[in-house]
C-alpha cells in the first residue's frame, strides 16, 4: 500500500479541506430531478440515438437459439405493458413479485412493469415456501409472474400468479393490441421519485430486507453504465454480453436495463454452467460476460475451457465478492487478450461504485476500479470516525443519485443506522490508493458470500438453535477456492444428545435455499460470547478454523 507521504491528493480525487474522494471519470449529467420520466422513458431515449438497426438482436436464448431483435423487443414490451395496465388492471404503486431463472422473457417484463409505475420486486426461484412467504409479508405484492417450476411455492395473491413460460404470456406479449404506441399513461405515468424496485438483500440481524430503489436511483445507474461505455470508445458492431449473474440480484437487474439503453444483444442462460456459458460463448460470439468470482476461478482451472472458440471474448466484468490475485494472475496468463475488469457495487447503491475500465485499468490487480462518475466516497476510522487520506484502510461511505430509498417496512430504524447525512455506509473496509483505485479488504458487517449470495449467519444461527439437540450454535465464513467463503457451523451439543454433522446440516437445507447451505460443521463446548451476548466472531474463528486451516489465519 502506499505511504501517505508520497501521495498527491488531487491524483487520488481526494480534496484534503472535506476529506472526500471525487470521481476521476468525466461529469455525468442526469436529467433535471422533477422531469415526470420513468426509468424506462430514459432507457428507450439513449437507445433512440444508437447508431445499431433495429434488426439488432436483443435477447437470445442460448437453450432454444430463439432471438428476439430489437424491433420485436419494443413491440412485445408495448403490448405487454398495454395488457398489464388495461386488461390485468395494474397501476402505479403496485408491487409485482417476479420470481424466475434467466430467460428471455424476464426483461421486457421489467420494461413493462417499471413503464406503467408497478414497482418490480425480484425474488431467487430457489428459495423456499418460507422465504417467499417473507417477501410477501415485507413488500405486499398484487400479483406473481413466475414459471412453472416456481410458482407452486408461492402464496396465493389477490390477482394470482401469472406463468411467463406459458403460452398465454407470450400472446400477452405478442397479441396485437389496438396499440396507441404512446402509451398515454395520464395520471399512471410514474415520476422519478417513485419506488420502481424492491430488490432484496440480507440482513445482519437474519431478517431479509426489501430494498427500496426509485425511477431517479435506476436512471443514475443506466447513466453510470452509459458513461462507462462511451469511455470504453466505439465498437465496429454491437457488443453480445452473457449474464452468469441472476436477474433477480441488482447486478443482473441493472445490467437488464442498460442493455436495452446500449442496444447491446443479450444471451439469456436459464441455469449457469461453465460448460454451457463456453459453448454460448462460441455460438453466439459473446464479446463480454458478466459473473461473479467462482466462474473466473472455474474458467482457470487446466482442461475448463481448451475445447472451445472463445476469440470473440474481450472482457470479462467481476462483480459481488472479491477476486483473489493468484486467480487474476491464473486468468492472464490462460487468457491474454481478454480484459479482466473487476467492479464493486452494493443493491442499496443500485449498483455499481466503481469499475476497472480498459486495458490499462486492468493492469491494477486486485483493484475493483474507479469512482463512477456521479459518486463521491469517504474513507472513516470505524474507531474514531475519522474522515482518512489515500492509502489509509477504513470503513467506505459513497454519496450519490443512487443511493436507496430505503428499507421497506423500516422506514427509519435501519436505514438511519445506514445513511448518515447522505453518506450511505457500505460495511466494507476498504482503501484508496494515490491514483484513485479503490481496493475492498474486508467485510465489518457480519455476512458470509457464497458464490457471490449473501448468507446471514444470524439466519441460520436462529434456524440451528431452534433444533432440539443444539444448546447453542454460531456460523463463521469458511474460505474456500472456488465459492469464495462457506457458511461453517460451530455447534455445542446439548448435554444427553446424539447430533452428527450430516443431521445438522440436513437439518438446515430443509428450511433454506441451496446457497444457504450449512457445509461444514464444527462440535464445539462454547460460544465465546461478550458479557453482552455477542457472538465473537473474531474468538471463535481463531478458535475453530485456525486449526484447520493450513493457510495464514490473517485469511480468516
Ligand atoms: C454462477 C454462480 C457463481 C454459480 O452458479 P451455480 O453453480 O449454479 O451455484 P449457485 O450458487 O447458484 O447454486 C447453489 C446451489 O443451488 C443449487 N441451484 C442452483 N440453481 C438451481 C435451480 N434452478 N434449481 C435447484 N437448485 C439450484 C445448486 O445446484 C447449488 O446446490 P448445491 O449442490 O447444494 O451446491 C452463481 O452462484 C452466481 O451467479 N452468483 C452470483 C450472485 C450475484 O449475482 N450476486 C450479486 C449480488 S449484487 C452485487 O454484489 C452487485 C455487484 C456489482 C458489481 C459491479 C457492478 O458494476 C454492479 C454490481
Amino acid at each position: 500500500m502506499a505511504a501517505t507521504t508520497t501521495i498527491n491528493p488531487e491524483s487520488a480525487g481526494f480534496n484534503p479541506a472535506t476529506k472526500t474522494f471525487h470521481s476521476l471519470r468525466p461529469p455525468i449529467h442526469l436529467p433535471q430531478e422533477d422531469a415526470p420520466i420513468s426509468v424506462v422513458d430514459y432507457v428507450l431515449s439513449i437507445r433512440s440515438a444508437s447508431r445499431w438497426p433495429d434488426s439488432t438482436a436483443a435477447l437470445i436464448d442460448s437453450a432454444t437459439g430463439q432471438r428476439i431483435p430489437y424491433s420485436d423487443l419494443l413491440k412485445r414490451h408495448k403490448s405487454l405493458s398495454y395488457y398489464l395496465q388495461h386488461v390485468l388492471k395494474l397501476s402505479r404503486h403496485d408491487v409485482a413479485l417476479v420470481i424466475c431463472p434467466n430467460c428471455v422473457q424476464v426483461p421486457i417484463l421489467y420494461l413493462s412493469l417499471l413503464s406503467i409505475g408497478v414497482v418490480v420486486s425480484p425474488g431467487n426461484p430457489v428459495s423456499t415456501g418460507s422465504e417467499f412467504a417473507r417477501l410477501v409479508e415485507l413488500s405486499g405484492p398484487t400479483i406473481a409472474f413466475a414459471t412453472s417450476s416456481t410458482a407452486y411455492k408461492l402464496p396465493k395473491l389477490r390477482l394470482g400468479t401469472i406463468l411467463v413460460d406459458s403460452p398465454e404470456f407470450e400472446s400477452m406479449m405478442t397479441h396485437t393490441f389496438d396499440l396507441d404506441l404512446n402509451l398515454g399513461l395520464g395520471p399512471t405515468q410514474p415520476s422519478q421519485s417513485d419506488v420502481a424496485a424492491i430488490l432484496y438483500s440480507s440482513g445482519t440481524t437474519g431478517r431479509i430486507k426489501g430494498v427500496m430503489l426509485t425511477h431517479r436511483n435506476l436512471i443514475g445507474v443506466v447513466a453510470l453504465c452509459r458513461s462507462s461505455a462511451v469511455a470504453a470508445g466505439e465498437r465496429a458492431s454491437p457488443a453480445v454480453l452473457l449474464y452468469t449473474v441472476p436477474l433477480f440480484h441488482v447486478f443482473g437487474f441493472i445490467y437488464s436495463l442498460k442493455s436495452v439503453a446500449l442496444m447491446e444483444t443479450v444471451v439469456m442462460m436459464p441455469r449457469f454452467g461453465l460448460d454451457g456459458m463456453l459453448k454460448a460463448v462460441e455460438e453466439f460470439g459473446v464479446t463480454d460476460v458478466a459473473m461473479a468470482p467462482p466462474v473466473v476461478v472455474a474458467m482457470v482451472k487446466p482442461g475448463s475451457s481448451e475445447r472451445y472458440d472463445l476469440s470473440s471474448l474481450k472482457s470479462l466484468v467481476v462483480g459481488a465478492a472479491p477476486l483473489g490475485k493468484d486467480v487474476i494472475a491464473a486468468f492472464k496468463a490462460k487468457f491474454p487478450a481478454v480484459e479482466l475488469a473487476q467492479g464493486y457495487g452494493l443493491t442499496e447503491l443500485t449498483g455499481p461504485v466503481s469499475r476497472v475500465l480498459g486495458p490499462k485499468e486492468s493492469k491494477k490487480w486486485g483493484s475493483v476500479g474507479r469512482l463512477y462518475g456521479l459518486l463521491e466516497a469517504r474513507i472513516v476510522d470505524p474507531e474514531t470516525q475519522e474522515f482518512l487520506p489515500p492509502g489509509k484502510q477504513g470503513e467506505l461511505w459513497v454519496k450519490g443519485p443512487t443511493t436507496f430509498k430505503g428499507y421497506v417496512g423500516d422506514p427509519e430504524g435501519t436505514i438511519d443506522n445506514m445513511v448518515i447525512n447522505e453518506w450511505l455506509r457500505t460495511g466494507d473496509l476498504c482503501y484508496f490508493d494515490d491514483q484513485g483505485f479503490l481496493y475492498v479488504l474486508d467485510r465489518l458487517k457480519e455476512l458470509i458470500k457464497y458464490n457471490g449470495y449473501q448468507v446471514a449467519p444470524a439466519e441460520l444461527e436462529q434456524l440451528l438453535q431452534s433444533h432440539p439437540c443444539v444448546a447453542d450454535a454460531a456460523v463463521i465464513p469458511y474460505p474456500d477456492e472456488e465459492a469464495g467463503q462457506l457458511p461453517f457451523a460451530c455447534v455445542v451439543r446439548r448435554p444427553g444428545c446424539i447430533l452428527d454433522e450430516r443431521s445438522v446440516m440436513e437439518f438446515v437445507a430443509k428450511q433454506v435455499a441451496p446457497y444457504k447451505k450449512i457445509r461444514r460443521v464444527a462440535f464445539v463446548n462454547s460460544i465465546p460470547k461478550s458479557p453482552a451476548g455477542k457472538i465473537l466472531r473474531k474468538d471463535l474463528r481463531k478458535m475453530v478454523l485456525a486449526p484447520l486451516l493450513t493457510t495464514s489465519s490473517s485469511k480468516l
